[in-house]
């Protein structure tokens, strides 16, 4: 994950200071590209610990088109808790427009159902996209999307995504991002018959909150290791059939984790 490290740097060296939405202020870069052969292992970040549980669930969370931190804090998971509503609802965030985008005339669209048939079906489209950036709802979310568009491609028997994320805070929200699409590409191309092929992941305005510096420095400070191992049950076949426990994380041995508060 050395390029992660090195993305942190380039915007302490070359990012702009700007205020933010939060409050809180950040430096800030416009874009830049990080990629990853996950063939290569599994790119979790390792000079800090990283909480794959909720990584894993928030993901499973999308995917059942689930809008409501209710599964989320019932499994443990805390992350999206200070956007939620006193019922638990975000509006149609991620879950909603993946599963459910709702067009003309009622018209609803299951993206995630589409993308996953075309990608057997019709492997060199070049149409292979999953937006969660549903311009007409974005007043009714808690939270515009970040990661906000995807594409899939094959080549080579092989199964890439690119994902693009228009605003992105590197130290708390991007390990688990990265983590997270990584896993997806993992979970489409074993229902799809395919082997993976890269993960890459493009940013709009990459930033570091003024409250992460410190972090950062330390980050900085420690030698990244050895990739871990991700495993998926290799009996699912359906990409809806995923549970927490499919999943096996082997080989992490990261440095110790570094707390940072997260701007809201
Ligand atoms: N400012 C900001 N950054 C984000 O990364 C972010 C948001 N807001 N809003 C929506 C979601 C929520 N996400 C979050 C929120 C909190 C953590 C966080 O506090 N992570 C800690 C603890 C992890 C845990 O409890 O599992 C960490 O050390 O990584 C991470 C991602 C990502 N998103
Ligand atoms: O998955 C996510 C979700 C959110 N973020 C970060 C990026 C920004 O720091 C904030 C969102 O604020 P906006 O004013 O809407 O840009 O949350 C992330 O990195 N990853």
């Amino acid at each position: 994950m050395q390029n992660y490290l090195d993305l942190l740097q380039h915007i302490l060296d070359h990012g702009t200071d700007k205020t933010d939405r939060t409050g809180t202020g950040t430096r800030s870069v416009f874009g830049y590209q990080l990629r990853y052969d996950l063939s290569k292992g599994f790119p979790l970040v390792t000079t800090k610990k990283v909480h794959l549980k909720s990584i894993i669930y928030e993901l499973l969370w999308f995917l059942k088109g689930d809008t409501n931190i209710k599964y989320l804090t019932d499994n443990g998971v805390s992350i999206w808790n200070e956007w939620a509503d006193e019922n638990g609802n975000l509006g149609p965030v991620y879950g909603a427009q993946w599963r459910t985008w709702e067009g003309k005339d009622g018209k609803v669209v299951d993206q995630i159902v589409e993308v996953v048939e075309q990608i057997k079906k019709n492997p060199d489209s070049r149409r292979l996209i999953v937006s969660a950036w549903n311009a007409a709802e974005i007043p009714n979310m808690a939270l515009a999307p970040c990661h906000a568009l995807f594409q899939f491609y094959v080549a080579d028997g092989k199964l890439s995504l690119q994902l693009y994320q228009r605003s992105a805070d590197v130290f708390l929200g991007v390990p688990f991002n990265i983590a997270s699409y990584a896993l997806l590409c993992m979970m489409v191309a074993q229902v799809c018959g395919l082997e993976v092929g890269d993960y890459v992941h493009t940013f709009g305005d990459v930033h570091i909150y003024n409250n992460h510096f410190e972090q950062v420095k330390l980050q900085l400070s420690r030698e990244p290791r050895a990739l871990p191992t991700m495993k998926l049950n290799p009996e699912i076949k359906d990409l809806f059939d995923f549970d927490f426990e499919d999943f096996t994380l082997e080989n992490y041995n990261p440095h110790p984790g570094i707390k940072a508060p997260v701007a809201i």
